[in-house]
């Protein structure tokens, strides 16, 4: 489902669930919201995840901004034949997640109190989690955390020229004690710890970044938005996913 609102003068649209490549997905449809989020005008993504941390200096509830990926996923979803009317056959990866939305971000983070990192983010299929092995080859690669999402959506959203931020919940950690215990139930327990203050400082982000303000006459849905939002994120909470697409 996808809810639209607002969150001050902006227009907002946010996708209740993602499709994983390990739930039988092709590449093609676990992006195809992506595609349709462009066609209605959407100029900004903001993209979330939980991630299991290789890099010692985060913890389980660790809040990380996206400045990079490693695709270490199987399929490309811009393999075959491309078509022009979205982007480019060969896509330049050299920034991937806005940098002026990561300033703002940290910005934010500092005035509101709330603890960031940020860190490159590496895509695995899934949907098992990793050995001990797997996190160390993770964090050989250069990478702070893994997941098996985001990836593809950030590649297709780039394709089109959609500005992205991404954000990711330090949900588990993968050193030898920590990963005896992983499981989804535990990712789940500490996405919803962190929920509060991911809100706030998305939230604020869409306030503060640059877009096309509302006119005058659309204000109104605000408050309607605002309980959508809520909902949204106790979704998020549930499912592991609240990317919000604005414009
Ligand atoms: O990346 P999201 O969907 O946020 O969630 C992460 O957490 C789930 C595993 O617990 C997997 O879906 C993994 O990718
Ligand atoms: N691949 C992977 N995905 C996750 N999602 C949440 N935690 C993890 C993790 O440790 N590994």
């Amino acid at each position: 489902a996808l809810v639209f609102g607002t969150i001050g003068v902006k227009k907002v649209v946010a996708m209740q669930g993602r499709f994983h490549f390990y739930e039988g997905y092709s590449m093609k449809e676990v992006t195809f919201p992506v595609r349709v989020l462009k066609y209605l005008g959407v100029e900004k993504l903001i993209v979330s995840n939980a991630s299991g941390g290789v890099n010692p200096n985060y913890k389980v509830g660790s809040i990380v901004i996206i400045k990079d990926h490693i695709n270490f996923m199987p399929e490309h979803p811009l393999r075959g034949k491309n078509d022009e009317r979205f982007g480019p056959r060969f896509v330049n990866m050299s920034e991937p997640y806005s940098v002026e939305m990561i300033a703002k971000a940290k910005e934010i983070a500092q005035e509101l109190n709330i603890e960031v990192h940020d860190g490159v983010y590496l895509g695995l299929q899934g949907p098992t989690f990793e050995t001990l092995s797997e996190y160390r080859m993770v964090k050989i690669l250069g990478a702070d955390c893994v997941g098996m999402s985001t990836v593809p959506e950030v590649i297709v959203a780039r394709h089109m020229e959609l500005e992205t931020f991404g954000v990711s919940i330090i949900t588990d950690m993968g050193d030898e004690e920590s990963i005896l215990s992983v499981s989804h139930k535990e990712v789940l327990e500490a996405a919803k710890k962190a929920e509060p203050n991911l809100r706030k400082l998305v939230k604020e982000l869409i306030v503060r970044v640059n877009g096309h303000p509302l006119k005058p006459n659309q204000m109104h849905c605000l408050s309607i938005f605002e309980w959508h939002l809520h909902h949204c994120l106790k979704w998020y909470i549930q499912f592991l996913y609240l990317p919000t697409f604005f414009w």
